[in-house]
């Protein structure tokens, strides 16, 4: 199973104090060398947090797959097509929400999702679609020429008891038909260390792109080597 690892809120903690550290690029670098097979940013069109400065150095630096998450708009399609990601993941965009809250809405903007993809493929850029765990979505992501989709596990992930197993069963059925399909199915979005295992464990699953609980567990599994560094610089004098 690949894991593709999103460095978007070590560049939100950046950002919030408008400095140089953390760096999601040097981040990116130590999570390859904890084994990640892949990692994603997403290129917000507020830049929010990723900038366009660290996808340029990510391309320079990330020897495995660098996913470039974006919105279907011509700005973004020019940068892909400029940096030339290992693959493209097109998401849905809104400038209040906290976080992607869906899949995108491929019913109604087929004719500008089939557009775009064919853009990228002409630059030989593979495309990923990130849906909802919808069969009709599955459908028209390889009927609009679609390599692969990534299955939105938000709602799976924010759902308790039989609601959440209903999800799951959803997320199943997806990656069952994309399968079928002959697209590549990956998953993500809320996924963390209590709720991975049963996304983990479905057939058929290329990867899992995690971000925020992966960085939120690095700041406190890194906080006691940290504070023990600091103090070995200031000394112990009392
Ligand atoms: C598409 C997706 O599920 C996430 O990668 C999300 O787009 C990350 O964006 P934020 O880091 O801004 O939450
Ligand atoms: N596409 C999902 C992703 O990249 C990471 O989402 P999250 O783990 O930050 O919710």
């Amino acid at each position: 199973m690949l894991l593709g690892v999103n460095v978007d809120h070590v560049a939100t903690v950046r950002n919030a104090r408008k400095t140089f550290e953390p760096d999601p690029v040097m981040a990116a670098t130590l999570a390859i060398l904890g084994g990640a097979n892949g990692i994603t940013v997403h290129l917000r069109e507020d830049r929010r947090h990723i900038h366009d400065r660290d996808l340029r150095l990510l391309r320079e630096v990330v020897n495995c797959e660098l996913n470039l998450e974006m919105a279907a708009t011509r700005e973004m399609i020019r940068i892909a097509l400029e940096v030339k990601p290992d693959m493209v993941t097109l998401v849905p965009e809104k400038r209040q929400e906290l976080t992607t809250e869906g899949g995108i809405d491929v019913v109604n903007q087929k004719k500008l999702l089939k557009e775009t993809i064919k853009k990228l493929k002409d630059g030989n850029i593979p495309v990923s679609l990130f849906i909802n765990p919808d069969i009709m979505d599955v459908d028209i992501s390889k009927e609009i020429g679609a390599d692969m989709v990534e299955i939105h596990t938000g709602l799976y992930a924010n759902a308790k008891g039989k609601r959440q197993e209903k999800e799951l069963h959803r997320v199943i059925e997806a990656v069952k038909i994309a399968n079928k399909l002959g697209l590549l199915a990956n998953a993500g979005h809320g996924l963390n260390y209590f709720n991975v295992k049963s996304i983990a464990a479905i057939e058929g699953i290329r990867g899992l792109y995690i971000g925020h609980s992966i960085i939120s567990r690095a700041v406190l599994v890194g906080i006691e080597r940290a504070v023990r560094e600091m103090k070995d610089l200031i000394g112990n004098r009392k």
